[in-house]
């Protein structure tokens, strides 16, 4: 899979509006989990809407490699062989995250407690992206990763003996916490987590549904080692991240009228909701529900002139992958939106402030960037060229800018939206948009 992926070219274009039901791919954060505590549980475990992405799918070919048996009945579901929380075996060459920080952050913490050593890889983007972050905290817990200045490749020694440690990281990252968290299923004693602002609790709920005793609430997290997993079966909702492209292009598109169907509304993840609201969208939030232990909604969006505001520092970790999209509302909102706080968006995908600006300004919208944000004034977009530095939200963010522009937008090496949205371009014509491949 590494730096494997063929180059794509989009060429988006005026369409609209969008109408009709959608459908989004099933959370990737859920689906990394999913995989992860379902293969370390005894018992089989189905899991319905698993995300078809590459991340996903590199996660799960890596547990494969570890002597999991991992089933596919039909697309989007998995039956998952547990071995239970010591049977993963050792990979016989090094163990490919593909383009997931997800994968290899989460992996690095529950690798450090087997008894076999691992390599994590990843590729170009993945490899640049920084790991200190998580070997901190497990070299404090006793694990033994050797990486090159805080970079990938991972080598992780096994057979360490690791303790519980109570750790109050600097960011506020549910991977960090996540890291932890699974390394501490392997340590003696307890392990706790602080954060500076509560992040997505999936690991924890997950953890609690697979039957392991935690106790958590928003911001700390604490478990002991010692325990086992307890095969489930889990239902994951669609990703609000993948829903949120939709939901600001209804908003700009005039005329849109759309309704996108069980999207996963865990407070933690639906800050771009709030913020599109005190913009002026108009998302009416329909059939509030539950779905494997998850709120679940259908969100309905109709087309709404937006205005530019500051966006709250305090909503940035409950939408930290959805910057690409809100960008590109805030272009085609009146006056300014700045962004603060959100200096986490430069060790993304990509450089998401710098790949963000340069691609708006490109279409004619003037854009100011400061260290840890923007200000992005509302204007008129032209057509242009745009390069998603193999970032799959950038690709996604700019085929919507290109239907709201007066020409046609290149966006160039597109491929990786398979990582987190495979058929994302098919979905997005079926609903109005003007977007072919090449
Ligand atoms: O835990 C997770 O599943 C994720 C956490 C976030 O990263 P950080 O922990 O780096 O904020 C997010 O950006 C990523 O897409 C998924
Ligand atoms: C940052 C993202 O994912 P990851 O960290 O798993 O690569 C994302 O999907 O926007």
């Amino acid at each position: 899979m590494t730096n494997a992926t063929p180059r794509e070219d989009w060429f988006a274009s005026a369409g609209g509006p969008l109408r009709g039901e959608l459908q989004v791919p099933g959370d990737k954060s859920v689906s990394h989990r999913a995989i992860m505590l379902a293969a370390l549980a005894d018992g089989t475990s189905r899991i319905e809407g698993f995300l078809e992405g590459e991340d996903t799918r590199a996660t799960a070919a890596i547990f494969e490699r570890m002597g999991v048996r991992i089933e596919v009945p039909e697309a989007s579901t998995r039956v998952v062989h547990g071995v239970g929380i010591d049977g993963l075996q050792a990979a016989s060459s090094a163990l490919d995250c593909g383009n997931a920080g997800t994968g290899m952050r989460l992996l690095a913490g529950l690798l450090s407690g087997q008894r076999f050593d691992s390599v994590l890889t990843g590729d170009g983007s993945l490899s640049r992206r920084p790991m200190r972050r998580v070997l901190d905290p497990l070299a404090r817990m006793g694990a033994s990763i050797a990486a090159h200045d805080g970079f990938p490749p991972l080598k992780i020694a096994g057979a360490q003996a690791l303790r519980g440690i109570s750790y109050s990281s600097e960011i506020a990252s549910a991977q960090v916490k996540s890291a932890v968290l699974l390394a501490g299923l392997y340590a003696k004693g307890d392990t706790e987590v602080r954060e500076p602002h509560p992040t997505r609790d999936y690991t924890e709920r997950m953890l609690r549904a697979f039957g392991w005793p935690i106790e958590f609430s928003p911001g700390v997290a604490r478990l002991r080692g010692g325990h086992r997993l307890r095969a489930t079966d889990v239902s994951v909702p669609a990703d609000f991240s993948s829903a949120a492209f939709f939901l600001v292009a209804a908003s700009v598109i005039p005329g849109s009228d759309i309704v996108l169907r069980g999207v996963g509304m865990n407070p933690r993840r639906t800050g771009l909701l709030r913020v599109l609201r005190a913009m002026g969208a108009h998302v009416d939030i329909e059939a509030m529900g539950e779905q494997g232990g998850e709120a679940v909604a259908d969100l309905h969006v109709r087309h709404a002139p937006l205005h530019g505001i500051d966006v709250p520092v305090d909503a940035v970790p409950d939408m930290i992958d959805e910057f690409p999209a809100l960008f590109v509302a805030a272009a085609c909102a009146s006056g300014a939106t700045r962004v603060r706080g959100a200096a986490e968006l430069r060790v993304k995908e990509s450089d998401r402030i710098a790949t963000m600006s340069c691609g708006l300004r490109s279409m004619g919208i003037a854009v100011e960037e400061t260290e840890d944000g923007a200000t992005i004034h509302g204007g008129a977009l032209h057509g242009g060229h745009v390069v998603s530095h193999g970032d799959h939200r950038v690709a996604m963010a700019f085929a919507i800018a290109g239907q709201v522009s007066s020409g046609e937008v290149q966006i160039c090496d597109t491929a990786n939206v398979a990582t987190s949205f495979p058929a994302f371009d098919q979905l997005a014509r079926s609903a109005g948009f003007a977007l072919r491949a090449d």
